[in-house]
């Protein structure tokens, strides 16, 4: 009958979400990082990039980071600047961002879920309660790219990233872009495409250096940070002491400057 049908198909969906739950937690642990293909489907992934989309027509993004021309042989002639990615950051539920939205929360239950399974190995030493807003980042396509680097090298909290990309039919052949990530130690690249409705996982410190390839063709992806509780509130804290101690050499030079010559 039909509620013993949808018995099934529920408990069907719940153990596919389990079974997704516990691959990103063994890839996790074996490679420091997790793809995840076909996270939402067609129809919801469409809606976020009809969203992205036409905030990006709207304007709505900074301005990238200005980069000097990508052909390193060429010499950098004046004006040849070039922007590189551009990006939005998206909050809760501001107008015209339901979509993305709706994405930060499927990723959110994910990451609290495999946070809280048992036997997740590195994943149980911490403690995830909260997240960066979402970095919608557009790359316009003209060739530009992100060099190599770490997104958290010097523990700012942030212990997962996740990236979540909306390119269809992408062809890195033609198009590059892909994010290649140099897990260290280790001798093996990652190269990832940012294929459409395509969610990727990595630790976010020095464990996993990453480029964004050049990209011949426009590229959407969108990033939320996972913070650990305790390495989070540990660099609040420095940070509050940095802060205090370059206001008290400010004040305290301030002060000398303004004391009359002794
Ligand atoms: C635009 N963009 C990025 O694309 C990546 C990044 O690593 N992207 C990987 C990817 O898109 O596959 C970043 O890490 C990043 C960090 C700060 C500001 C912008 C940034
Ligand atoms: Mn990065």
């Amino acid at each position: 009958n039909a509620e013993q049908y949808f018995r099934e198909l529920l408990d069907k969906r719940e153990r596919r979400y389990e079974d997704l739950c516990r691959n990103i937690i063994s890839d996790m642990n074996q490679y420091g990082l997790s793809v995840v293909d076909d996270f939402l489907g067609m129809e919801t992934g469409l809606k976020i990039l009809n969203e992205v989309r036409s905030m990006y027509n709207a304007g709505a993004f900074q301005d990238g980071q200005v980069v000097t021309n990508q052909t390193p042989d060429a010499p950098a002639v004046r004006g040849d600047k070039i922007r590189g990615d551009k990006i939005k950051w998206v909050g809760g539920n501001e107008p015209g961002c339901s979509n993305v939205w709706y994405l930060t929360n499927q990723i959110d239950s994910v990451v609290y879920r495999v946070n809280t399974m048992k036997d997740n190995g590195i994943l149980g030493n911490y403690h995830i309660r909260e997240r960066t807003r979402a970095m919608v980042a557009c790359y316009p396509g003209s060739g530009t790219h992100y060099v190599m680097h770490v997104d958290n090298p010097q523990k700012d909290g942030r212990v997962i990233t996740a990236i979540y990309y909306l390119n269809i039919n992408w062809d890195a052949r033609e198009s590059g872009g892909i994010l290649r990530i140099r897990p260290t130690p280790g001798t093996t690249v990652a190269d990832i495409e940012p294929k459409f409705d395509r969610l990727i996982f990595f630790w976010s410190d020095i464990r996993n250096p990453h480029e964004v390839q050049p990209a011949h063709r426009t590229r959407y992806a969108i990033t939320v940070w996972y913070f650990d509780a305790k390495e989070r509130e540990e660099a609040l804290i420095r940070a509050k002491l940095e802060n205090s101690k370059t206001n008290n050499l400010a004040a305290q030079a301030q002060a000398q400057q303004a004391e009359p010559d002794s």
